[in-house]
This record gives structure tokens, C-alpha cells and sequence, in this order.
């Protein structure tokens, strides 16, 4: 793939830009940003990662191997229709705006090879869970291609499209959720005299030290927690508050909503085109 043309220049595609530019997947040269106003913006990605600015080299589009769709949801439409007259028969299509479907895109880009794909913001540091779903148009050679710019920015799980309502639930809203956590069980040992610096690093590590137990033990997470749980001891009693509380029901409530507003989300980008 020699020229990648972002639509969209915010944090998501920052984050994938400067993903690809670290692991050197493809040549700055051929990246191209577009966004619908704030040129101040661009012109500080293109000094950062050495990138060109669409209205600088206006056949950029033209020449487009790909097209990164990177517009919030409500801006996508906008978008396709500014694009759509100096889109190239060929080129393909990488949409990572959440909710917004393949059909949705072949509508308005027309016939044409497309993925969708559900990256979070951990993307940042190439440690993005990626979901991708493709049409029938990606063939082989597009699907590697495709596959490995994803994986300079993490990890990439191939599903069917559907299931990227939980994917975008799951993953790509979920290091907010992690956050959320972190900042709770701060904001607990706090109130119980642990200064704030030593909360947050006793934490970061604990979370780093588990999620690295999970990877390269390959235990089942439940052996992992029982190695931790000694007969009647402290973190039995923290289980059990947990438990009280309806932890795993909570959990499930959580994903199930975020799954919810993903597809109220689809059907808001679906209507908005008739
Ligand atoms: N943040 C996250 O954790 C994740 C986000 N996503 C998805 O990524 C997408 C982008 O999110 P994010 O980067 O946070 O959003 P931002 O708001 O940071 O960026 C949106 C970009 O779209 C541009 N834009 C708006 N309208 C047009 C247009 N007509 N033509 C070209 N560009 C346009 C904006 O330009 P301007 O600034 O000039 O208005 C801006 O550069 C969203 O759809 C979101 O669902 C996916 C996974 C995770
Ligand atoms: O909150 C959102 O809608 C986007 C999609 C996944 C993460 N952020």
C-alpha cells in the first residue's frame, strides 16, 4: 500500500498514524490527513510524523490505496459526500468510526472493498485491541495488508460485522472502563491514608502484574484469582463484598448497554442518510 489518505484527523487517527510511522508499515510519504476545518491541526501532524496535508496535494484522494474513515459518527455522512466526487474506483475503505456499518458506507462510497474496524485508545502506544469485520470485496491480498497496518498498532481479532457492537463494548470502550477502576480503588486507599502517589503506582503495577500473569501463565483467570484467595483471608473478603454487590451482574449491565447505544448509534448513521 503506497498512499493511506485519513479522513478525520483526531485522537483515533493520530493514534493509527502513529502507529504505522513507529513500525514503519509504510512510508510517511504516502500518508495523507484531511480533516473539515482546524488546519492547525494538520499542520501539526504533518511537522510530528512527517505526513502531507490533503488540500496541499489535491490528488491525494485520486491516488488513495486506502481511505481512513476517523469522522465522529454524526460527521460521517458530511464526510462521504465531500470525498465521494475525487474517490477512485479502487481504492479501499477502513472506516474505525463506532456504529457506523459497512452498508452504511457502501451507500454512500459506493461498491467497493471496506472494514470496519473497532480499535481503542491504547492504540497510542501500539497496544490497541483491534476488531475488524470486512465486506466481500477484500480479497487476500487487501485482508493481510489490511491486517498487518492494524497490528502496528496492537492486537487484531477478525469477527463477523454484528459482533462489533460487543467488540466496540468490549474493547474499544474498555479502557475506560479500566480507568474507572483504577480510579476507584484510588480513590478507596486514599480514604485509608495511603498517600496518592503510592496508591496509583501500588495499583498500575498490580494491574500490569495480573494482566502479564494472564498472558504468559495461560492459566484460566478464575485458577489465577484462587491461587490468590487464601481459606478466610483478606481477599476472600474482598471477593465476597464484591460478590454482595452484584460485581458480575454489573459488569454484564455494563457491556450490555454499551452494546445498546452502539447499535442505537448505527440505526441514528443509518437514518441520518435517507
Ligand atoms: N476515542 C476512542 O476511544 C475511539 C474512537 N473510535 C471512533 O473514532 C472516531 C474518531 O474519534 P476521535 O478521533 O476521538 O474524534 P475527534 O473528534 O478527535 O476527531 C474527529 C475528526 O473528524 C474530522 N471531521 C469532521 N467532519 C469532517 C469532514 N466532513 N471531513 C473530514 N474530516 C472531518 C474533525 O475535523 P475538525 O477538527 O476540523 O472538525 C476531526 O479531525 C469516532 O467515530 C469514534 O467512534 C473508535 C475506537 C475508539
Ligand atoms: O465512546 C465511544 O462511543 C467511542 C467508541 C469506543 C470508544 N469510544
Amino acid at each position: 500500500m503506497k498512499t493511506i489518505v485519513f479522513v478525520g484527523a483526531g485522537s483515533m487517527a493520530e493514534a493509527i498514524i502513529a502507529g504505522m510511522v513507529k513500525k514503519e508499515v509504510i512510508h510517511p510519504e504516502g500518508l495523507f490527513v484531511m480533516n473539515k476545518g482546524d488546519d492547525k491541526r494538520l499542520y501539526s501532524l504533518q511537522q510530528k510524523y512527517g505526513i502531507s496535508i490533503v488540500c496541499e496535494q489535491r490528488d491525494a484522494l485520486k491516488k488513495a490505496d486506502l481511505v481512513v474513515l476517523a469522522t465522529k459518527p454524526q460527521d460521517i455522512h458530511q464526510a462521504m459526500m465531500d470525498i465521494s466526487p475525487f474517490l477512485n474506483q479502487t481504492s479501499a475503505v477502513l472506516s474505525v468510526i463506532a456504529g457506523v456499518s459497512i452498508d452504511t458506507i457502501e451507500k454512500g462510497l459506493g461498491a467497493r472493498p471496506i472494514a470496519r474496524a473497532m480499535p481503542n485508545t491504547s492504540a497510542t502506544i501500539g497496544r490497541s485491541a483491534t476488531g475488524i469485520a470486512l465486506n466481500h470485496a477484500v480479497d487476500a491480498s487487501l485482508e493481510t495488508q489490511l491486517l498487518t497496518l492494524l497490528n502496528a498498532i496492537g492486537l487484531v481479532q477478525q469477527v463477523d460485522e454484528q459482533d462489533l457492537h460487543t467488540v466496540t463494548a468490549l474493547s474499544g470502550s474498555g479502557p475506560a472502563y479500566v480507568y474507572y477502576l483504577v480510579e476507584a480503588f484510588e480513590e478507596a486507599a486514599i480514604q485509608k491514608g495511603l498517600s496518592p502517589d503510592i496508591a496509583r503506582s501500588l495499583i498500575i503495577q498490580t494491574l500490569e502484574g495480573a494482566t502479564a500473569m494472564l498472558k504468559e501463565t495461560k492459566e484460566e483467570p478464575a485458577t489465577l484469582r484462587e491461587n490468590v484467595t487464601s481459606p478466610n483471608g483478606t481477599t476472600a473478603a474482598g471477593l465476597q463484598a464484591l460478590a454482595d454487590g452484584n460485581f458480575k451482574t454489573l459488569l454484564a449491565k455494563c457491556i450490555d448497554e454499551a452494546t445498546e447505544r452502539s447499535k442505537e448509534l448505527s440505526l441514528a448513521a443509518c437514518k441520518m442518510k435517507q
